[in-house]
């Protein structure tokens, strides 16, 4: 597979990884939804299951392979023949199908999940990847638990894959373990010494049970990755996947930071889609989320808000119209300041004298601190009181 190294490849996992979380079961047709609301919003890659698991699971990576046209529709597999064998058969019908194999790489995973050999492991990993090959060119490799993995041995391992004709080698934080630093340093570590590194795009999944998996993801393209595999509102397994949104809106604000690496992302959909995923898997995306959460472009305190009438960018580095919200709120609170409450009260018409709109405020205070959200009827009886 060709790749441009000035693009970062956006791997959504929303229906696969997400999908794994306890409640967040959809049906084939809620998933081909998904799936072209996420060709729209231009992920390059969509994970669209693990098809040896279920038939149900089965059924949706060929219907997503039958919805999508332009976006490579990816199916996972543990390293063994059936789960190939039953991934290429879902993928028949995508324009462009990519098998997701891989193994556990740690030497915990080797000897407590595997009772196995290091040389067993790179073995089976590398007859994995030939089968795989021998359905479809593209194919990508996933080295579990690669964030507390020996760095030599997992440098061995991805070599011998590149060699087997991996496209893509995915070093997976499966456990969320690393800190940035460490997970970039494993990243420059295997550009450094595998010697085909270059004939394969390196991938970064990185889970996020310390709360670092973005951080992670970003220290990972800033040493050498060029796909990241990520989730809509950051749902995955225990405590969730890099969320794509935030990966995709970094990007675009440290742009030049990058590069300038280019994205197919259409970050106006954020808002939408976040609400679309949130409610078909019933899973609420917390208030203080980055870029999606409810109270992302909220401003409710009195400096901030004065602040930001002002000039918004005094608080304001993402212009909510970027991720297709109207505009910001000024949210008025016990902590709102005379500024915020002109603002609103002129939005309504009145337009007080500063000695009337001091008085007003005194008063507004009495109602905020007796009230958690202050409305319209509230300050319209405030001025006609
Ligand atoms: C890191 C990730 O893989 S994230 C993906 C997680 N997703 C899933 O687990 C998908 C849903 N899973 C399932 O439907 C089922 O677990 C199945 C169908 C995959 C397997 O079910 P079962 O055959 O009943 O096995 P079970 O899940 O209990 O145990 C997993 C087996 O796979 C083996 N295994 C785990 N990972 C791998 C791997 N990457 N390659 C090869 N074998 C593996 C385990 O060692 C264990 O084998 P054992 O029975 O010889 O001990
Ligand atoms: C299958 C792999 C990529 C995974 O989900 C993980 O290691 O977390």
């Amino acid at each position: 597979m060709l790749h441009d190294p000035n693009h970062l490849y956006i791997f959504d996992t929303t229906l696969r990884d997400g999908e794994q979380v306890p409640g967040c079961q959809l049906t084939t047709i809620e998933k081909v939804e998904i799936a072209k609301d996420l060709e729209r919003l231009g992920v390059d890659i969509i994970e669209a299951g693990f098809p040896v698991s279920s038939p149900g699971d089965f059924q949706s990576v060929v219907e997503l392979s039958k919805a999508v046209d332009d976006v490579i529709i990816c199916a996972l597999t543990r390293a063994n023949k059936n789960d190939i064998d039953v991934a290429a058969d879902a993928l028949k019908h995508a324009k462009r199908p990519r098998i997701h194999t891989g193994i556990g790489s740690s030497d915990m995973h080797i000897q407590y999940k595997f009772s196995s050999t290091r040389e067993e492991i790179l073995e089976r990993a590398v007859a994995a990847v030939k089968h795989a090959k021998s359905y479809v060119e593209d194919v990508e490799f996933y080295a579990e638990d690669a964030g507390r993995a020996d760095l030599a041995y997992l440098a061995q391992m991805i070599e011998a894959v590149i060699n087997a004709g991996a496209t893509v080698v995915n070093i997976p934080d499966t456990n969320g373990y690393c800190l940035p630093d460490q997970y970039g340093a494993k990243i420059k570590y295997l550009k450094e010494h595998v010697k085909n590194i270059d004939q394969a795009i390196i991938s970064a999944h990185c889970h996020n049970d310390l709360g670092l998996a973005t951080a992670n993801s970003i220290a990972a393209v800033q040493h050498g990755a060029r796909q990241v595999e990520c989730t809509i509102n950051g749902i995955g397994e225990r405590a969730g996947n890099t969320s794509l949104e935030e990966v995709a809106m970094i990007l675009k604000v440290h742009n030049q930071s990058f590069g300038n690496l280019s994205s197919n992302i259409d970050s106006t959909m954020f808002t939408y889609i976040s609400r679309k995923v949130s409610d078909m898997m019933n899973m609420p995306v917390q208030p203080n989320k980055a870029i999606v959460g409810r109270n992302a472009f909220a401003h409710s305190s009195g400096i901030h808000q004065d602040g930001f009438l002002k000039h918004r960018e005094n608080y304001e580095i993402i212009r909510p119209e970027d991720v297709g919200l109207q505009e910001a709120d000024i949210i008025l609170t016990a902590r709102s300041g005379r500024h915020a409450l002109k603002h609103h009260l002129e939005r309504l018409g009145y337009h007080l004298d500063k000695e009337t709109l001091s008085n007003t405020y005194e008063r507004f205070l009495v109602i905020a601190d007796a009230k958690k959200d202050i409305n319209d009827e509230d300050l319209l009886s405030l001025v006609k009181s």
